[in-house]
């Protein structure tokens, strides 16, 4: 099969060589650095014994960063630090000698040409005998940090070895009795410290920044040739792999980067090996091409067939799928977050891959190659539309489950992990590309339009949002309220801005609705209202904690803004989605959980009637009227949870739930001999004589020979309706004996339902009069 553009051009990517390692290491003499600590005095090198306990004595326990925290736990990382302030490094040419290493090391990691690294130093490290540091990533403390720079000083012991993951090999750095071993590595190698065996190990960190002049790497004649492949790109239609499914021309090409990046560091000037020469490579193509491009973060989940446990070689990064990071906190949560220290070696590396069963990429945050428009996204991507030079297999997950067996799939292995990419659209797309990302700048780039008096080019774009305008996230709530008012187009207004949920909906779009009932009128907004009610039509969303949470702010916010018929009709919507879960919690059979249903629609629908123009809550305090006793259930929570002075409506309810209230408080107590209890069940046969039973006063007990089928219906019956009522089967003769016998809890639970009602009863006269 011929190679499709995207191949050729992940072809031409994959001879661009970062020409570099990920790690390199040098020696200079031990003489060339002059180092003194405070409360310690100048250091001698080779450091011996005693000198090596007097440094661990001034520093502290290191900790490692997880998130925004900073944990201590010995049994990640085991070792004394001393702060760098603490630390002065100093000789006729150390400053000499470690520029022309950061030149050296510059070359050997493969950095851009005309750029060079500065060092800053992060810690002063002491281990002594069994002290260690696991295997983890480097906290990126600065968005220029590309590398780590380790100084092993000069000292006699052996292990704490220093084991850096290049590109999937590990390299073993050993320090000496002599010299300074220098190593540099980039910031996002996995790497650790093994177990000092005997001896004191001492080193110094350094975080090694990237500078670099304006302008950009040259990338040669190459450009032309990736330029040739864009094109060829964006002008052939995909065919769907499974069913040949014509999938039109592209609309993008997502380029995945080698090395993890932050929010922070991602930018075109920093970044790492390869990457940094493919992207300026791909810039220049994409240029000629007539594309556009930002740089993301994507998030990539892989589901495996793994081989079964024989098969198992362990083979990748020593099984350490869990990582940690050092220093002082990270920058950005979201970036560690899913470095799991708990992480079982028996989830991750041990499993052998088979066949991948399926991929998913999505992008979640892009910013300009500028620097400029940096947000957050929601981009699944297709194949057709990635590309790359490393399979995301070779890459260390963040994180591994292993599923196990999952029938037609054999063994199963979640893999998820965190890539970058370079994602580019030919220019004239760029409207839609962006759009399709549920991009706020999208809607900015309408509103910018309209502003300009350009209304009919803006309308075209807004077209092209049609095929892909579903499920859009909160940030562009707004800003497509915005756009759809001032589109002065009812029909693309609504397309614009239907696809959203009523929940996101708060006072503070009062004035963007207000905005569009006065462009297309109530009736339009109160239909667009109705849509984001129920966007799949199918399952209506329970609004409870909407109604609780924003209806009564946001209804007096559009009274101010002139939008009263929108408020009275979004009252009304509130009221049929309480009244529904009303009639759907009244009818149920067991007392406790009626009442605690009823319950829960207290505070809604006080909430409602707060809401309510006067028509409506007169409507509602009528609907509430002819309830039967059960209404107190929820009258009284309604009336318990209102804050505004009462209204009309309210008063009604008052009565209406006094009157109910009084019958109950003054019921007189059931007497001790009285067992009987009103119930009646399904209507067959076996019901009616239960309920013959629970009617009579005097009878207690009851004895009841009855087969299976029988029995299971009666038990049935006396669960769903919650009868205080013992129901055991005795299992002798033929057929079994279903045993019946009521409980105190008639007593009690009755005599706790009265003193609620006069204690309700109380409460309403002296709040109601
Ligand atoms: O002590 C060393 O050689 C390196 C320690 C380290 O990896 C760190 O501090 O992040
Ligand atoms: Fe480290």
């Amino acid at each position: 099969m011929p190679k499709t553009a995207r191949e050729r051009l992940a072809q031409i990517l994959s001879d661009v060589e970062a020409d570099g390692a990920d790690s390199a290491m040098l020696r200079l003499p031990g003489s060339v650095l002059a180092l003194e600590v405070d409360g310690v005095g100048p250091v001698q090198v080779p450091i011996r014994a005693a000198q090596a306990k007097q440094l661990m004595a001034a520093g502290r326990p290191a900790g490692y960063g997880r998130g925004a925290q900073t944990l201590n736990d010995t049994s990640v990382r085991d070792t004394w630090e001393i702060a760098p302030d603490r630390v002065s490094l100093g000789g006729p040419s150390w400053q000499a000698c470690l520029d022309a290493a950061l030149e050296q090391f510059g070359e050997e990691l493969g950095l851009p040409e005309g750029t060079w690294l500065t060092a800053g130093l992060h810690s002063m490290l002491v281990y002594g005998k069994g002290q260690f540091f696991l295997p983890h990533q480097d906290s990126e403390k600065h968005a220029e940090m590309v590398a780590t720079l380790v100084v092993m000083l000069p000292s006699v012991h052996t292990g704490g070895e220093l084991v850096v993951d290049d590109a999937g090999s590990e390299q073993v750095y050993l320090g000496s009795r002599d010299d300074l071993v220098l190593v540099a590595f980039y910031a996002d190698r996995r790497h650790e410290v093994r177990p000092v065996r005997s001896g004191y190990r001492v080193s110094l960190t350094f975080n090694l920044l990237l500078n670099r002049p304006d302008g950009t790497p040259e990338t040669g004649g190459r450009a032309a040739g990736a330029a040739s492949c864009i094109k060829e790109h964006f002008e052939t239609r995909a065919v769907s792999p499974y069913g040949g499914a014509d999938l039109g021309v592209p609309l993008r090409l997502a380029f995945l980067l080698d090395h993890e990046y932050t929010e922070g560091g991602l930018a075109a000037g920093l970044l790492k090996g390869a990457d940094a020469h493919r992207v300026a490579l791909l810039q220049d193509a994409a240029r000629q091409a007539g594309c556009e491009s930002m740089l993301a973060l994507a998030e990539i989940k892989e589901t495996w067939d793994v081989l079964p446990d024989e098969y198992n070689g362990r083979g990748g990064w020593y099984g350490a799928e869990g990582g940690y990071y050092d220093g002082e906190e990270a920058p950005d949560d979201d970036f560690e977050g899913g470095f799991d220290p708990d992480a079982d070696d028996s989830e991750g590396g041990a499993h052998q891959l088979n066949s991948l069963i399926e991929g998913e990429i999505s992008l979640g945050w892009w910013i300009g190659t500028d620097g400029s428009g940096a947000e957050t996204i929601q981009l699944p991507l297709g194949d057709y539309e990635v590309c790359m030079v490393t399979p995301t297999e070779s890459i260390t997950p963040y994180e591994t489950e292993f599923e196990g067996y999952m029938g037609n799939y054999g063994n199963t292995l979640d893999r998820w992990y965190r890539r970058a990419a370079m994602v580019m659209w030919p220019r004239e797309k760029a409207f839609a590309a962006r759009a399709e990302a549920g991009s706020a700048w999208a809607m900015q780039t309408l509103l910018d339009r309209i502003d300009a008096g350009e209304l009919e080019g803006a309308r075209a774009d807004a077209a092209s949002l049609k095929p892909f305008w579903t499920n859009l996230a909160v940030d562009v709530f707004a800003p497509a309220l915005q756009v759809a008012a001032a589109l002065e187009d009812a029909a693309m207004a609504h397309m614009v801005a239907a696809p959203f949920r009523l929940q996101l909906l708060t006072a503070d779009h009062a004035p963007l609705l207000a905005a569009l009932a006065k462009a297309y009128g109530d009736q339009w907004t109160l239909e667009l209202v109705g849509h984001w009610h129920s966007p799949n039509r199918s399952a209506r969303l329970d609004l409870s904690s909407w109604i609780v949470e924003s209806l009564l702010p946001l209804c007096q916010k559009l009274h101010q803004c002139g939008a009263g018929p929108v408020s009275d009709g979004l009252a009304v919507l509130a009221w049929e989605s309480v009244r529904s879960g009303l009639e759907a919690a009244i009818s149920h059979k067991h007392p406790g959980r009626r009442r605690e249903y009823l319950g829960d629609l207290g505070e809604p629908l006080a909430r409602t009637l707060e809401a309510a123009s006067g028509e409506l809550g007169a409507a509602i305090a009528e609907f509430l009227q002819p309830l039967g006793g059960a209404a107190v259930e929820l009258l009284v929570p309604v009336l318990r949870a209102l804050r505004l002075p009462p209204t009309p409506a309210v008063l009604a309810i008052a009565n209406n739930c006094r009157e109910r209230l009084s019958l109950l408080a003054g019921q007189p107590a059931r007497t001790a001999d009285d067992w009987s209890i009103a119930w009646t069940g399904c209507g067959c046969g076996l019901c009616d004589r239960l309920a013959g039973f629970l009617s009579a006063p005097t009878e207690h007990t009851h004895e009841w020979p009855l087969a299976t089928p029988g029995r299971q219906h009666v038990h049935q019956q006396i669960d769903a309706s919650g009868l205080p009522l013992r129901h055991a089967t005795r299992r002798k003769g033929r057929p079994y004996t279903l045993v019946l016998e009521k409980t105190d809890e008639l007593f009690r639970h009755e005599d706790e339902m009265l003193r609620k009602a006069q204690a309700d009863f109380a409460w309403l006269m002296e709040t109601f009069g």
